[in-house]
């Protein structure tokens, strides 16, 4: 029993007592339960004062696990707290136990053979083993005593220990507490910590990248850093070569200055040069303008245009040309008689059967006459219309002499085969280009128009709408100007634009079959260009109209074997043609009324016919022998314009 005792107290005391001790219970158990009460004392002493704050906790750990936790892995001290009471306990069992049993463990009958001083007494002496045997329970009680003592003193400390487990309890409590606190930071520091860590990660990366950026900036710095020398070298070289500038550059400004002083100097005598100038232009119109006089200012030109390849069996020797006189034209023709009665002038005989007309104008072109040739001879009169006088040119001719070609040209035009028409417009354009120098401008309006019928019709409109009428009126009751209404006058500045303007009219142009010429022209074409020039420098304004007239056919009624409508044409053709021959004939004589009234043409034209305008007529003739006579009445016709003298031309001037 002793030995289970000792095991338990080894195993689980770790009292200062050692446990392979055996000692009899008896007497020294109160020394050693003192030493135990002071050995506790001390070591309670010990945890209450000199115990740091952690060992206190460690040891109320301790006490709230004894069983679980092993008694090695805790601190000294607090083990001794509470194993020493359960030693305390177990001793005082186990003394109580050995106290309570005496009898059964002690060799009782060797004591009770000896006495209280050593000494065996004898069987018989009764008396004296009771002695000895109350004397033994005398000093049995006496110890009992003690042990009570021993056992209340025992109680109190195990209360104080108990109230320092339950302080110890709280304290855990609260260490618990701040433990689970503290492991919540710990989890939340953790977080932040993973956090951190993904972000020194991102940072990582980051700098990774900024530096392969760095680098590729760094190769940037240092190609740019030669790139840089370069550029220093060449901007040295520039330096130097500004420096040399400069001093080129002084050089030439005081080149300049002695330029300008120079050009100061040139533009005074230009100046006096542009007044001698203006002067001498103004000459050259006056002058001009008295040739123009001087040739009259109503001239007529004969043309007579070549044989064409289907008419070669006809022969053109009915017409001659005197060679001594440019402007002079025979028409011969063996004829009875009677046949040419009726002709007053112009007309001679030979021998009675040989009949000769003579007709003078002031330019005869023969069949081979080119169109440049032709218009050199009216380019002066085209000039004219720049300088501000009223010009109109017409043809006249029975139908299929040659006008429309003369005019216009033929209908596959070429730089040489161009007309009239597309010459004074080419030369306009470029005399007025050359005055632009002497400080004119000018502005050109066009217009294009037929009289069919003595109707008027746009021929810059492909598509005439029938509702609209074109009247012939004044500009303003104080104007002598005409326009007619409704009429597209369109503004051109170039050779092209009035080209193109040539190009639709020819096509919108009527075109009507006759037995004469499979293309006769049936009406009257009127080409307008209306000129406006103004000099600022000189202020000074021009304004004239330059007329370009494709006159219709003029054969008689019998010879054009016209019926029904062609025979209208016809007669509206004759009688606006007589209409233009009286009007001239009157301007001729002089009459106070001039018969513009009589037709559309004439009306039209009153301002490019009177007394102001310069005129030419061409009078076109078939070199056909078949044609003889209509030739006569157009020769006729044109001697009697010829004969005339219309007033005296005055430009247009403000
Ligand atoms: N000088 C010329 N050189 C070559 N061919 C010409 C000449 N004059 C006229 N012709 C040709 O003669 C033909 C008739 O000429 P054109 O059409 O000009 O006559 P027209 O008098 O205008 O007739 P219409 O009164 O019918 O308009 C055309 O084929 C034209 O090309």
């Amino acid at each position: 029993m002793e030995s289970t005792i000792d095991k338990k107290s080894q195993k689980m005391s770790r009292l200062p007592v050692p446990p392979s001790k055996k000692r009899p219970l008896s007497d020294e158990n109160q020394e050693q339960s003192s030493r135990v009460k002071v050995e506790l004392g001390k070591r309670l002493k010990v945890s209450h004062a000199d115990e740091p704050p952690k060992f206190r906790v460690a040891a109320s750990i301790a006490t709230s696990k004894p069983r679980v936790t092993p008694a090695v892995a805790l601190p000294k001290p607090q083990v001794i707290g509470r194993q020493s009471l359960q030693v305390l306990q177990s001793k005082n069992r186990g003394n109580t136990t050995a106290s309570a049993k005496p009898k059964a463990t002690a060799p009782a009958p060797a004591q009770s053979a000896t006495s209280g001083a050593g000494k065996k007494r004898a069987a018989w002496d009764l008396k004296g083993q009771v002695n000895d045997m109350k004397d033994k329970v005398t000093n049995y009680k006496g110890k009992v005593q003690s042990l009570s003592g021993e056992n209340a003193r025992l109680q109190t400390t195990k209360q104080q220990l108990q109230r320092q487990v339950e302080l110890l309890s709280t304290e855990n409590s609260a260490i618990s507490q701040q433990l689970c606190s503290v492991e919540s930071k710990l989890l939340s520091e953790e977080k932040k910590l993973e956090g951190a860590k993904k972000e020194v990660l991102q940072l990582t990366e980051l700098c990774q990248t900024l530096q392969s950026e760095l680098a590729a900036g760094k190769r940037v710095v240092v190609e740019l850093s030669s790139c840089n020398e370069s550029m220093t070298q060449e901007l040295k070289a520039k330096e130097g070569r500004l420096l040399c500038l400069e001093g080129e550059n002084s050089r030439l400004k005081t080149l300049v200055t002695e330029q300008s002083e120079s050009i100061n100097d040139l533009q005074c005598r230009v100046a006096e040069k542009d007044s001698q100038l203006y002067t001498l232009e103004t000459e050259r119109r006056r002058l001009h303008n008295a040739v123009q006089e001087l040739k009259g200012n109503i001239r007529v030109f004969c043309r007579v245009r070549p044989t064409l390849p289907s008419e070669k069996t006809s022969s053109a020797g009915h017409i001659s040309f005197p060679p001594n006189d440019e402007k002079a034209i025979v028409l011969s023709k063996v004829e009875e008689v009677g046949r040419l009665s009726s002709f007053k002038s112009h007309v001679g005989r030979e021998k009675g059967q040989s009949v000769k007309y003579d007709f003078n104008f002031d330019c005869i072109f023969p069949p081979t006459t080119s169109q440049a040739a032709i218009f050199e001879e009216i380019a002066l009169l085209v000039q004219s219309a720049l300088d501000g006088f009223p010009v109109c040119i017409f043809a006249y001719g029975q139908t299929g002499s040659g006008k429309t070609y003369t005019m216009e040209g033929p209908d596959n035009v070429s730089v040489d085969t161009m007309g009239m028409i597309p010459r004074a417009i080419r030369q306009i354009f470029s005399s007025a280009d050359e005055l632009k120098s002497k400080g004119w401008q000018y502005k050109f309006t066009a217009s294009f128009l037929e009289i069919y019928n003595e109707t008027l019709r746009d021929l810059l409109v492909s598509r005439p709408d029938k509702k609209v009428e074109y009247d012939i009126r004044k500009v303003n009751s104080s104007s002598n100007e005409f326009y007619v209404t409704n009429l597209r006058y369109v503004e051109v500045s170039s050779v092209e634009e009035v080209h193109e303007l040539l190009q639709a009219a020819k096509t919108n142009r009527s075109v009507a079959k006759t037995a004469l010429n499979d293309r006769s022209s049936r009406s009257h074409s009127v080409f307008q260009l209306r000129i406006e020039g103004e000099n600022s420098v000189r202020d000074v304004r021009t304004s004239s109209v330059l007329s370009l007239i494709d006159l219709a056919g003029s054969e008689r009624l019998d010879r054009s074997l016209s019926t029904g409508d062609r025979l209208k044409e016809t007669q509206s053709i004759n009688t606006s043609l007589s209409a233009l021959g009286l009007v001239i004939t009157s301007l001729c004589n002089k009459d106070s009324h001039i018969p513009y009234r009589n037709s559309k043409l004439t009306y039209l034209l009153q301002n490019s016919l009177g007394g102001n305008s310069k005129v030419l007529m061409f009078v076109n003739i078939s070199p056909l022998e078949e044609n003889f006579t209509e030739s006569v009445n157009s020769l006729r016709f044109a001697s009697k314009v010829n004969e005339c003298v219309i007033g005296t031309a005055r430009a247009n001037r403000k």
